[in-house]
């Protein structure tokens, strides 16, 4: 490899690699040198359009020991070509030169390629080669202890961590976010709808909503009752899903029709991504998000549930349906990796939602049974104090979705329910949540969730939460990690059209001056003058569930935050942490068993815009995945570079 002439692609020009001409079969093997962070090997004609596809390998350590990416490190890009302007923003690299990996001033790209990621944060992890090593028996009981001690909602936020001015990677500057100051037109107009909030005219409080479960608990079902019982779907609706759902043998997830809109979803009988509804109760504009159960829909829950205030939890308390959703995962379970149950009350605590309703469901299937309602509660809660969530902040209630039963009202009717059950109702008990503070007076922050076509909003148009401060038409956002900027076009909050975002409000904003390929779901909006930073290592506090086998430096992860998702690298393991006494157990540990509270560093191969957890929360959270199973969950304690 040292004696190939290969090309040093200044990262966000990958996508405007010029072939024309080029005789395909012959286009030579592109590569970065030592790490192989990019190899472009194997191009191949996918049509005569003019566009190729390339298999554009991220080869990691094994890439640079055999010179040859693994199948399982393959990513596809589509590559758009240049028209006729020969290798435009191509240089040639010999290998005798500095890696532009390492040269320490090397600007984090070109921000003009159109492409899927910007490959200029594509830093390869530099692991060592993972080691197995035998499960440590020392691991705590239970896997979740410590989650509680982690104390992820009591860290001080502390103002005046390090923030990248003005795009430039290598001036760091010192600001607070209390130094923060909206532009005129948007404070005036976040002026102007507190005005109109605080008068009584305005709307509603927000509140964003997930539905978590383990597969087939009944979350769908649920909602789509509950919409109905509200008002918001029609009898006529409902008879035909009841008539389509009998035709394919499925007629008793006919209300779980309702949100699974998707044809695979209703042949299956799973929800597959996350389904976004709105509704009203007396308190609330709900936002509601329904996540699948399924493990191997996770990272899709992730997404829902990183933009949620509070979670539904829903529990299936039918004999049997709640012992497959609580398992542990451990040594006899192996490949299951345990019951959702667990993972997403973990998950959901881990990404910062701190209120939780549990809804029982399936109890008709066993008379209404108090003592079943109460063994499942009993098992529950120290299960879910153990992830951190405080008893005050936990509801309990049952409901029987297909029946109506505790919907909308309490029960009235049953016998058997009265003489014991004075727990709320479903709508009661998202009434019950606590409102939750909108930052507005912060930068902007809007990890981006969707990117789509829309005729209403302008061609390209984004979807996401506003975490924290507004947004308004006509103003301009810098979208991280492209470092692109973008001019607001037009705004939908709510489904309807309006001048200004504010943080809480789930929005899609229509851009202008931005190719759609610097938009992707992990990006973020934020403002020109004040961007997140992009890093691809990150020292995170950790506590580690259920890793099938113990953590090590070098094994390879899944890093999800916000809408965010890459894969990565543990690369060291800082210190382990002693939940209940505080301060260092243990200093350099060679390798991390569950319950373990530690300090890592992690890598990602490409850039992620995280931030401390300090200073923003909802982007200083992060979950760690390893073959579908979520094996720690963390707050980002720093970012480097
Ligand atoms: N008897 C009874 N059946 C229920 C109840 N709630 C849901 N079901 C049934 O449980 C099955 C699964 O319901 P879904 O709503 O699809 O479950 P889910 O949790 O949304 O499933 P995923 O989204 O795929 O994880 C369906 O057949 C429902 O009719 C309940 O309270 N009682």
């Amino acid at each position: 490899m040292r004696n190939r002439i290969g090309f040093l692609l200044p990262a966000f020009k990958v996508a405007q690699i010029n072939y024309s001409g080029w005789d395909m079969g012959s286009l030579p093997l592109l590569s970065f040198r030592r790490h192989c962070k990019l190899m472009l090997l194997r191009p191949f004609r996918m049509g005569n359009q003019g566009n190729c596809d390339f298999w554009l390998c991220c080869g990691g350590y094994s890439a640079k020991k055999s010179g040859r990416a693994t199948a399982a490190s393959q990513e596809r890009y589509t590559l758009r070509p240049a028209h006729d302007e020969g290798l435009q923003g191509i240089q040639v690299f010999r290998f005798d030169g500095p890696s532009p990996d390492d040269c320490a001033g090397t600007p984090k790209g070109d921000k003009k390629g159109t492409r899927d990621r910007p490959a200029s944060a594509a830093l390869t992890a530099p692991a060592a080669a993972p080691v197995v090593e035998e499960p440590s028996s020392s691991g705590a009981d239970d896997v979740t202890q410590g989650m509680g001690e982690l104390s992820i909602s009591d860290t001080k936020l502390q103002e005046g961590s390090q923030h990248s001015r003005g795009g430039d990677s290598q001036k760091q500057h010192t600001r607070a976010w209390s130094e923060y100051v909206l532009d005129p037109n948007t404070a005036r107009l976040v002026q102007e709808s507190s005005a109109e909030e605080s008068s009584g005219n305005g709307a509603k409080t927000k509140l964003h909503l997930v539905v978590l479960g383990h597969v087939d608990a009944g979350k769908s079902t649920l909602m789509g009752r509950l919409l109905h019982d509200l008002g918001y779907v029609g009898q006529k609706q409902v008879h035909k899903n009841e008539k389509d759902s009998a035709q394919i043998g499925k007629a008793s997830f006919s209300w779980a029709w309702v949100l699974d809109e998707r044809p695979e979803e209703r042949a299956r009988g799973v929800t597959v991504d996350v389904a976004m509804s709105r509704f009203q109760t007396s308190k609330y504009i709900v936002t509601l998000m329904d996540a699948p159960g399924h493990r191997d829909f996770v990272p899709h829950m992730i997404g829902g549930a990183s933009q949620a205030d509070a979670a539904l939890l829903l529990v299936d308390g039918s004999i049997g349906g709640f012992e497959a959703g609580f398992q542990a995962s451990g040594p006899g379970l192996r490949g299951t990796g345990g019951g959702q149950t667990r993972e997403h009350a973990q998950l959901a605590r881990s990404l910062g939602i701190e209120q939780v309703a549990v809804v029982i469901s399936k109890l008709d299937s066993c008379d209404f049974s108090q003592d079943r309602f109460e063994s499942v509660k009993a098992q529950l809660i120290p299960f879910l104090k153990q992830c951190g969530f405080k008893e005050r902040n936990i509801q309990w209630l049952l409901a029987a979705a297909p029946l109506g039963i505790n919907m909308t009202e309490r029960p009235s009717k049953d016998n058997t329910l009265l003489a014991w059950f004075q727990g709320p109702s479903v709508v009661e008990s998202i009434d019950n949540f606590m409102p939750i503070r909108r930052i507005v007076d912060a930068p902007l922050r809007v990890p981006i969730a969707d990117v789509f076509k829309s005729r209403t909003l302008g061609s390209t148009a984004v979807g996401g939460k506003v975490e924290c401060g507004a947004m308004a038409v006509g103003g301009k956002v810098l979208v991280m990690p492209a470092g692109e900027v973008a001019t607001i076009k037009s705004l939908e909050v709510d489904g309807q059209k309006c001048p200004l975002a504010r943080a809480g409000d789930s929005c899609d904003v229509g851009l202008s001056g931005i190719e759609e390929s610097s938009l992707f779901p992990g990006s973020v909006l934020c403002p020109v003058d004040w961007p997140t930073g992009v890093s691809s290592k990150f020292e995170l506090c950790v506590v580690v569930l259920e890793p099938p086998i113990p953590i090590i430096p070098g094994t390879a992860v899944e890093l999800h935050a916000h809408t965010a998702r890459e894969e990565g690298h543990i690369a060291r393991l800082l210190t382990t942490l002693d939940p209940k006494a505080g301060g260092v157990a243990k200093t350099n540990p060679r390798r991390l068993a569950k319950g373990e509270t530690a300090t890592v560093v992690v890598t990602a191969k490409r850039g992620m815009c995280l931030e401390q957890y300090a200073t923003c929360r909802a982007l200083g959270r992060v979950a760690v995945r390893q073959g579908g199973r979520t094996i720690a969950v963390g707050i980002v304690t720093k970012v480097e570079g």
